[in-house]
């Protein structure tokens, strides 16, 4: 399913938090939302979830304009930080959420197993949710997305809290899930985490977006017997390209102690921003 947004503005009273957004999401690509705090992630977020209303602008849903409940119906939603209804174990709320979607009770409570165990928290299944630690709650956050096979996930932050592991494991959820064919939104102000995840990147700040353009990473490269300060950094396109200047180097017969990928392009583009901005 394709989402587009358009023109899309929210205000809390007078101050303007998302101004003219733009956003396309298509299925089977991941798009990357950064952006210092405050620049109306967040709020955009809800936008498009169908859980606050725009003051203005469009969103359509395969080319048909879509309100509230199109959007609720399409989407999964993983806030920023999942509030548990602490006294209910993860089983009972997965349950829950896929009763409110209308599934009958067995395909509920077996839906709550399979996503239980998609996210590593059988064995915490059914003990209270209070006795989750952040990252498992985020992971039953995740979870809690998913219940609705929702063809639009957008994703807060999804990675806050989360362990190594966790981080590895949700990458590849999110990449099956593109597979599978839904359009993902993720806001992260992990930059080289998105960089290897999105396939598309929006930059936000002060409310309006921008696409990232094209971004160059750099690696860093020094010789034997070279000065660490005199380490030289070349701008190049990929991996493949890497590759190739470290092969030209070496048949150069160039003595390459040091040959490290240091920034990502994405870091660049959004600090070329701010330097814009500011
Ligand atoms: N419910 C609200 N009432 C009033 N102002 C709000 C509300 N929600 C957000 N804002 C304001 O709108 C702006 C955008 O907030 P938002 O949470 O969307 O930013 P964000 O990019 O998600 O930030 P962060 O990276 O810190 O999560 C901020 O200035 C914030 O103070």
């Amino acid at each position: 399913m394709t989402l587009v947004a358009r023109g899309l503005s929210r205000a809390f009273g007078k101050h303007p938090a998302v101004v003219h957004a733009d956003l396309t999401l298509t299925p089977g690509r991941i798009t990357g939302l950064v952006g210092p705090n405050g620049a109306g992630k967040t709020t955009l977020l809800l936008l498009l979830a169908g859980l606050l209303k725009p003051d203005g602008g469009t969103i359509t849903l395969d080319g048909a304009p879509a309100g509230d409940g199109p959007l609720r119906a399409a989407c999964g939603w993983m806030p920023d930080v999942f509030g548990t209804w602490d006294s209910l174990t993860p089983h009972e709320i997965l349950v829950t959420f896929a009763r409110l979607y209308d599934m009958p009770a067995p395909d509920a409570a077996a839906r709550a197993d399979e996503l239980l165990a998609l996210v590593h928290l059988s064995e915490h299944g059914r003990r209270p949710a209070s006795e989750l630690s952040r990252g498992q709650k985020q992971r039953l956050g995740l979870a809690r997305a998913l219940v609705n096979r929702p063809r639009l996930l957008l994703l807060d932050e999804p990675a806050s809290g989360m362990d190594p592991r966790s981080r590895i494991e949700l990458r590849d959820q999110l990449r099956a899930a593109a597979r599978a064919g839904a359009a993902i939104v993720v806001s992260s102000h992990i930059l080289t985490e998105l960089d290897e995840l999105a396939d598309d990147v929006v930059l936000m700040v002060g409310g309006t977006t921008e696409p990232a353009g094209p971004t160059t990473a750099s690696w860093r490269v020094r010789l034997a017997g070279q000065p660490e300060s005199e380490a030289q950094l070349v701008a190049l396109d990929d991996d493949e390209a890497a590759a190739a200047h470290l092969a030209a180097l070496l048949a150069d017969g160039l003595p390459v102690a040091e040959f490290t990928r240091v920034s990502s392009g994405l870091e660049q583009a959004y600090l070329q921003l701010h330097a814009d901005r500011t």
